[in-house]
């Protein structure tokens, strides 16, 4: 033990000797110089070598920070006395991760590595075009050298892996919105998120079965397709337009699209973006695997059509950036990147090179109007497939029947069967204002069914008369007569007080 003793003196004593003449012999910049030096002759006989993993990697998120503190939550292959918890605001699931500045051993494939998370204060804030956090985090990842080729090959690629597959078992999909404005959080994220747990699903949704299954296989396809877009060339995302009447399950589809995937919600209010550059951040701001969804998308912006906008606003070419495409009452800013979002903006979100700085991206658009959208935005590509949400077909019917009543194949009699497959169609009643009834009348199924076949039979009648020019009696049919086909003209110049008002008639509703 003397001798122990005695050896840390005299390695302190030289050490203390070295530092001296250091101080005395090299100038302040030598010293910091020689430092560096005696730094990287250390890292030369080092067995490890270090990857820092910061949060915020540049302007960006640094996707393989959330990764990794998610995939240091699995308990499985983790060892470690002081671990931090965590639970989301109306999250179902506790989540556990490294305490600040702790560290945790790991294992794979018989390599051992060490995750170390470094939390320190910023330094005084340099200037920066946002706000940044009060404080710097990252995981530092220690690896034996002879094992890098192991860790870099496939140890990374199998945390990001695990975190997403710990996220889909969690079930705690996130629902985004950028309601607050252009204004960023202390991370410098635009959107706001809370756990999404919408129910809808394929199951429970009334459509047709063929329509449905074509839906199902074409996400499926484009899950899977990886290396289908890589081989062809293609950006790894895929657009969907869902139209159709309203209560006819354009949002209930998106939630089950979601579920399905078991993607994040990107909910894009338009309304609340106010130039194309606000619009990339947003896009950039997003993760893979999410759907992007902009809702009635002709109410939520000013699409005047491009013959309009080719007299009066745009003196451009035939196809400038031009077209408005301005929330409803501000001023068009008229110049792409000016005081408003352009068609050409939007339409650069959806299929232009921005559009692909993720992957694994699916857009959703929804409208009740598919006639006033521009072509462009419509085309392969942007919009991959189109989805016509109808009125509630017999098909569509059995669904509800069975999620709100429990009736299977076969136990509706045949007479009634026949029944309401002849009213059906006539009816246009939509999947929501039949759930209603079924909803109200559930304690007593058969009464249920007959209340049903009831307000399908008057709806059918009142639609026959209405449509005969006798009686419009029915606000429903009020409505439809109010957006019946008028003279080509006269649509064009009502078009923007119409949409208005077909906007603010949601807007009652929701409200
Ligand atoms: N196809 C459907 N299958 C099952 N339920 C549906 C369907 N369509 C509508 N519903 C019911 O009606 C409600 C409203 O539907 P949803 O919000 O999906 O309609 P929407 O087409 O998005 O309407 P809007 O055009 O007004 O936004 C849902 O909560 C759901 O309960
Ligand atoms: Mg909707």
């Amino acid at each position: 033990m003397k001798e122990f003793w005695t050896t840390l003196a005299s390695v302190m004593g030289v050490w203390a000797f070295f530092q001296s003449i250091l101080h005395t012999v090299f100038p302040p910049e030598l010293r910091f110089a020689s430092l560096k030096l005696f730094h990287r002759f250390f890292n030369w006989f080092s067995a490890y070598c270090y990857y820092d993993i910061t949060e915020i990697d540049g302007v960006n998120t640094n996707e393989l920070y959330n990764a990794v503190q998610l995939y240091l939550s699995s308990s499985a292959s983790i060892t470690g006395n002081r671990l931090s918890l965590t639970r989301g605001l109306n999250s179902s699931a506790i989540t556990f991760g490294l305490s600040n500045n702790d560290r945790l051993m790991d294992n794979y494939e018989g390599v051992t590595v060490l995750w170390e998370h470094i939390v320190t204060q910023r330094q005084a804030q340099t200037f920066s075009w946002r706000p940044l956090p009060e404080e710097k985090r990252g995981f530092t990842l220690r690896v034996k050298k002879k094992d890098k080729s192991v860790i870099l090959g496939s140890y990374l690629d199998f945390v990001m892996e695990k975190a997403s597959e710990i996220r889909r078992n969690n079930q705690d999909r996130l629902l985004y919105t950028n309601s607050r404005g252009g204004s960023l959080d202390s991370r410098g994220h635009p959107w706001e998120s809370v756990p999404f747990k919408h129910p809808s699903t394929f199951d429970t949704l009334a459509m047709d079965p063929i329509n449905k299954a074509e839906i199902m296989a074409d996400l499926k396809d484009f899950a899977n397709g990886e290396a289908f877009y890589q081989r062809t060339g293609r950006a790894w995302k895929r657009g969907y337009l869902l139209y159709g009447p309203p209560g006819t399950g354009k949002s209930s589809m998106i939630a089950a699209m979601a579920n399905f995937l078991g993607y994040d919600i990107y909910d894009l209010e338009l309304t609340e973006v106010h130039t194309n550059s606000e619009l990339r951040k947003l896009l950039m701001k997003t993760s893979s695997k999410s759907i992007i969804v902009i809702e009635d998308i002709d109410c939520s912006i000013n699409l005047t059509n491009r013959k309009k906008s080719g007299g009066a606003a745009n003196s451009g070419g035939a196809r400038s950036n031009n077209f408005d495409v301005s929330p409803p009452g501000t001023s068009n800013g008229g110049e792409d990147g000016g005081n408003s979002i352009t068609l050409s903006g939007l339409l650069n979100f959806t299929d232009g090179l921005w559009s692909c700085c993720g992957s694994e991206r699916i857009f959703v658009f929804t409208t009740n109007h598919i006639e006033k959208l521009d072509p462009a935005l419509l085309r392969s590509g942007r919009m991959d497939m189109h989805v016509f949400m109808s009125y509630c077909s017999f098909p569509a019917l059995k669904i509800l029947l069975k999620n709100y009543l429990g009736y299977n194949d076969g136990d509706l009699e045949r007479d009634l069967e026949e029944e309401f497959k002849q009213v059906m169609d006539k009816a246009e009643m939509t999947p929501a204002d039949i759930s209603e009834v079924l909803i109200k009348n559930r304690r007593d199924k058969e009464r249920a069914v007959w209340e049903l076949l009831e307000a399908l039979k008057m709806r059918a009648e009142k639609k026959s008369r209405g449509l005969n020019g006798t009686v419009v009696e029915d606000e429903e049919q009020e409505k439809r007569a109010l957006d019946s086909p008028k003279e080509e003209e006269e649509e064009e110049e009502d078009d923007d007080g119409e949409l208005q008002e077909s906007c603010n008639k949601r807007d009652q509703n929701n409200g």
